[in-house]
């Protein structure tokens, strides 16, 4: 999201207390649920408590991934957003309308104008082309049929299907067949996609990759997600914030790291316990913020000072146009005080340079090239720094052995401005 931070963001999903029983005098049985009847004495009696009390917001450009079990609600909660259900109790909004207060025609207005949807089974028309499955959605809004066309053809090259709409859907593998659901709501041009499921057909390789695409478009996109899985993995990759479901209830909302790292309860620390860490937790979860800036005309002895004054074992060095040079390091500078340098010459070390998002299995990587410590860019700018030693005692305390390819990048030495972190203690 972009904009003056104080500008208040309105959902653009959002479910109040919402509820959904099956079965005889459903809202009887909401009663009883409030009341504290448990959800398994309702289903002794025949009747399914599907949602119970689900309270949750979706923001602008998020994607926001409901986990759960089979049977936990998952369909039944998104069913309830773009209106096939009606709640028992609560309150549904989509982009700023009470789903449940629209009549027949404002819901179709609705789904047609505001919300896609992607499946698991793709739901392709199988006579139609490629191109004409994509348009799908826009045939259904009146668009005309060479600007359909063109927009189909768009959203077909967005998903890597460029070419493909002559196609007939036979033709394509299930992977691209994925590709053409989603083109076909990247095309409608709605601001709210709903995803049920919609990687869950696919092999592995197949549905991290469409994973990647999906985050990969998502930033260029900014749509608003509202992803259903029962695959906790995928949930944690593509997830802002994941709400975990469990038998009709939402028991924890947080981002992946809050709840791999605070989980709510047993059962979500139970759940999560065989997640690998390491590929979850960022490096934002372990830098730590630099502190201090300093002027290039200040050498080893201010460097020093600050990083007595701030407790740090590690300064970045910036040049006048804040640009990265690389580190020093505690001991180098109190030596070259001790020697009364004048200026940090042979003082800076080369620094690999990562993302703030990249995972912790791939600093350790990033580690080996870099002796000392991590800088952590957001674009241009310097947002944080990993001292080896506060990556290590992380990843010991996660467990993590894995080493991928990362997003790394070294920058060789100079001097300037300096920025500081502080120390590096354990992070656990
Ligand atoms: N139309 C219905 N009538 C009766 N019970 C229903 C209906 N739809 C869903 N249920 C029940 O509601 C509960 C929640 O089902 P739901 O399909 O929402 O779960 P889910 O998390 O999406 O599971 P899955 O991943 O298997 O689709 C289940 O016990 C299911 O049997």
């Amino acid at each position: 999201m972009s904009g003056p931070e104080e500008l208040i963001t309105v959902p653009v999903i959002k479910a109040e207390h919402a509820y959904k029983v099956f079965g005889r005098r459903p809202e009887r049985a909401v009663e009883r649920l409030r009341a504290g009847t448990a959800r398994e004495e309702l289903h002794r009696e025949g009747v399914t408590a599907a949602v119970i009390d689900a309270s949750f917001e979706v923001d602008a450009g998020e994607i926001f991934v409901v986990m759960g079990l089979s049977g936990s609600g998952k369909s039944t909660l998104i069913r309830m957003v773009n209106g096939l259900l009606t709640p028992t109790a609560g309150h549904l909004e989509v982009a700023g309308h009470s789903v449940q207060d629209l009549d027949d025609r404002g819901l179709r207005k609705l789904r047609r104008e505001q919300i896609s949807m992607v499946f698991q089974h793709f739901a392709l028309l199988p006579h139609r082309t490629v191109g004409e499955n994509a348009a799908y959605g826009l045939t259904l809004q009146g668009m005309n049929r060479s600007d359909r066309q063109a927009q189909a053809e768009k959203a077909l090259e967005m998903v890597g299907l460029g070419g493909w709409g002559g196609s007939l859907p036979g033709e394509l593998s299930g992977g691209m067949r994925q590709r053409v659901g989603l083109a076909r709501a990247l095309a409608a041009g709605t601001e709210v996609l709903l995803m049920d499921e919609a990687f869950s057909a696919l092999d592995p390789l197949i549905r991290r990759e469409m994973q990647d695409q999906l985050i990969e478009l998502q930033q260029r996109l900014d749509k608003t997600i509202l992803f259903i899985t029962h695959d906790l993995n995928e949930a944690m990759r593509l997830g802002d914030r994941i709400a975990m479901m469990r038998d009709g209830r939402i028991v924890q909302i947080g981002t992946a790291e809050q709840i791999l790292n605070d989980p709510a309860n047993d059962y979500v620390a139970q759940f999560v316990q065989d997640v690998d860490r390491t590929r979850v937790l960022t490096a934002s979860s372990v830098m730590e913020p630099p502190v201090a800036v300093l002027g290039s005309e200040q050498g080893p002895r201010t460097a020093h000072r600050l990083m007595r004054e701030h407790q740090v074992s590690h300064l970045m060095v910036v040049d006048r146009s804040y640009s990265l040079l690389g580190v020093v390091r505690e001991d180098d500078v109190a030596r070259a005080v001790e020697r009364q340098q004048d200026d940090l010459t042979g003082l800076v070390e080369p620094v690999v340079t990562v993302a703030p998002d990249v995972a912790l299995a791939d600093l350790f990587a990033a580690s080996a090239v870099s002796p000392d410590a991590l800088a952590v860019m957001e674009g241009t700018r310097l947002v944080g720094v990993i001292p080896r030693v506060t990556m290590l005692s992380a990843l010991a305390s996660v467990g993590g052995q894995k080493v991928a390819d990362a997003d790394i990048q070294a920058v060789g030495g100079g001097q300037a401005f300096a920025a500081a972190a502080p120390a590096g203690g354990g992070h656990s």
